[in-house]
């Protein structure tokens, strides 16, 4: 059999990138990426104008099409590959990123009676105004004694499946109604290259409270919730869930036609981006914490029991690597807050002198900032420019800069920005450790530590832990493309588990970041100060985000 190949896609917050690897030893022959025509969608909807609430974040699935239609093709003509030898294709998503469709299987927004409702379209992982719907959603469960809710590190995100299409009954009850499913992108993305609609057990698990042997919480829950959810599981969440590297189908001719493979190659069930990224890094064993490092921070782990962690994302079993209990924690804003900085807040002075210099914001930022020394800048700031989705869990808590001077200089609001979600994951590392789900390596890939030295630095003293970084910038997208050769499997020239793939393919660079004890010392003491700050303002010492976060809504109401 001559050299075969698989392609990866990772559909992130921004654009979808495509890599074609080589099956034998990862190689990535070639990578094209697509921005979203649409990109995120915040302030109003595309050809209506229809103004959006504040915390609202949609996409377009047509972007996730364009993707297809682009960058496949694209890979296909830079590498010379024969589309015969291209034996599977597999996706990574975020998540949860979901959308209503009708019976079809087509999204709400495209149909015209439904685009101008914002309801129809897709809700991007980072909408987070369904937190009233998770607030409810938790202290019902609590109520109850829900013994689920402990799977999910005591609450349920308002970024997930549940909390979103109570929104959507809640808000616009004509959506849900013509809705006939509710979906997770990276399964409408499947369904549209397979023909086939699957729920992958990854998303259900970790996104959608589906668990292995339980299943879905009870009917009687969701009649608790609202009368109107009570079969909500058996009829708009229905369908089959299947484990991640299952063969969802074959291409199908029409999306044959667009990405110029051939019909009937093997087609993977969806994934998320982070959980896909960790056999892309070559981790398929406990104790190795993978860091999906972009616009936010998804931290994955492995483990051998189901441990009760406070704010971890969720625990699924077989929810990243076949065997495993996988642990899932995050921070929602971590690359998107720079980018506030950079767009936002940055003085004029600095983008002229990083223009006469030829290098980005962010680079002429972190030259500067490398130069300063932890502690230097008497700054210290709290990571929840998009809330908190680790061990609180709160996405109405707010951003925090404390001990800025009239010297204060961007370099050193910068640092401190890079510092404050360098000490959110070290929250997260010390929640496992101390409930007994070892973290005794740090693995990064992600778009950050190809982009930022310091950061990675910072991460290492802050943690201090060595930090090994995965050697390809597409990690997930390689992930992807391992599944992908799984759903083909070994007798099409593919493998027949995810671990051999993972083994074959999987490459860390050479070079690691390792901490710097004097650095670890002082970070020691500041993360005492984040840590108070974290404990006054995000466990009731003082609700005062939350209140200006309720009279921002009152007022734009009103206006
Ligand atoms: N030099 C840099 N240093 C730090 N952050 C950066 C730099 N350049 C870009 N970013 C941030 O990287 C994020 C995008 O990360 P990336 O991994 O490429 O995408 P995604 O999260 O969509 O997968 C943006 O939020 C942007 O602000
Ligand atoms: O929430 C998850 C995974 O569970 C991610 O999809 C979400 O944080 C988005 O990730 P990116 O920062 O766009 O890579």
């Amino acid at each position: 059999m001559g050299k075969k190949y698989a392609i990866g896609i990772d559909y992130g917050t921004q654009s979808g990138r495509a890599v074609l690897v080589d099956l034998a030893d990862g190689t990535e022959v070639a990578d094209h990426v697509t921005p979203y025509p649409h990109g995120v969608i915040d302030e109003k909807l595309p050809g209506s104008g229809v103004r959006l609430e504040p915390d609202w974040a949609l996409q377009h699935p047509d972007d996730y099409i364009e993707v297809l239609r682009r960058s496949v093709p694209a890979v296909l003509e830079m590498s010379g590959v024969d589309p015969d030898d291209v034996i599977g294709i597999g996706i990574d998503f975020t998540a949860c990123t979901m959308l209503p469709v009708d019976a079809q299987g087509t999204p709400l927004c495209m149909l015209p009676q439904h685009r101008d409702n914002p309801h129809s379209w897709v809700k991007l992982w980072k909408h987070h105004a369904a937190q009233d719907e998770a607030n409810k959603i938790n202290r019902i469960a609590e109520a109850r004694g829900e013994k689920w809710l402990k799977r999910y590190g005591g609450k349920i995100s308002s970024e997930w499946m549940i909390a979103k299409v109570w929104q959507i009954l809640d808000e616009a009850p004509e959506i849900y109604d013509a809705a006939d499913q509710f979906l997770e992108a990276t399964d409408w993305v499947i369904a549209q290259l397979s023909g086939n609609i699957l729920r992958n057990s990854c998303t259900a698990g970790y996104k959608a409270i589906w668990h292995k042997q339980e299943g879905y919480p009870s009917r009687e829950y969701f009649k608790a919730l609202d009368p109107r959810l009570e079969n909500l599981t058996e009829t708009k969440l229905r369908g089959e869930i299947v484990p991640l590297g299952t063969r969802a189908g074959g291409l199908t001719p029409e999306m044959a036609k667009i990405t110029g493979l051939k019909e009937g190659t093997a087609v993977a069930v969806g994934n998320v981006d982070a959980h896909a990224a960790v056999p892309g890094v070559g981790v398929t064993e406990p104790g190795k914490l993978v860091m999906a490092m972009g616009t936010s921070i998804c931290h994955m782990l492995l483990g051998t029991e189901e441990r009760e962690v406070e704010g971890m994302c969720g625990v699924v079993e077989d929810g990243i690597i076949p065997g495993y209990f996988g642990y899932e924690a995050g921070q929602s804003a971590v690359g998107d807050i720079f980018e506030w900085y950079v767009e936002e807040a940055v003085p004029a002075y600095v983008k002229e002198a990083a223009e006469r210099e030829g290098v980005s914001v962010h680079e002429w930022l972190e030259a500067r900032a490398a130069k300063l020394k932890p502690g230097e800048s008497g700054l210290v700031a709290l990571d929840w420019w998009n809330g908190n989705r680790s061990v609180l869990v709160d996405a109405d808590l707010t951003g925090v800069i404390v001990g800025c001077t009239l010297l204060t200089k961007p370099e050193e609001i910068y640092r401190a920005l890079l510092e404050a979600t360098a000490y959110g994951t070290r929250k997260i590392v010390e929640a496992f450790d101390s409930n007994g789900v070892e973290v005794k390596e740090l693995y990064a890939c992600g778009g950050l530590p190809q982009k930022n030295r310091l950061l990675m630095q910072i991460y290492a003293d802050v943690t201090n832990r060595e930090i090994k970084v995965a050697a390809s910038r597409q990690t997930p997208a390689v992930g992807a493309a391992m599944f992908a050769a799984v759903a083909a499997g070994s007798a099409a020239g593919g493998y027949d588990s995810i671990v051999e793939a993972a083994k074959k393919m999987a490459r860390v660079r050479e070079e690691s970041f390792k901490p710097i004890p004097e650095n670890a010392a002082i970070y020691d003491r500041l993360y005492k100060e984040y840590t108070a700050l974290h404990d006054y303002f995000g466990r009731g010492g003082n609700d005062v985000m939350k209140r200006l976060k309720a009279l921002k809504e009152e007022v734009t109401r009103h206006a």
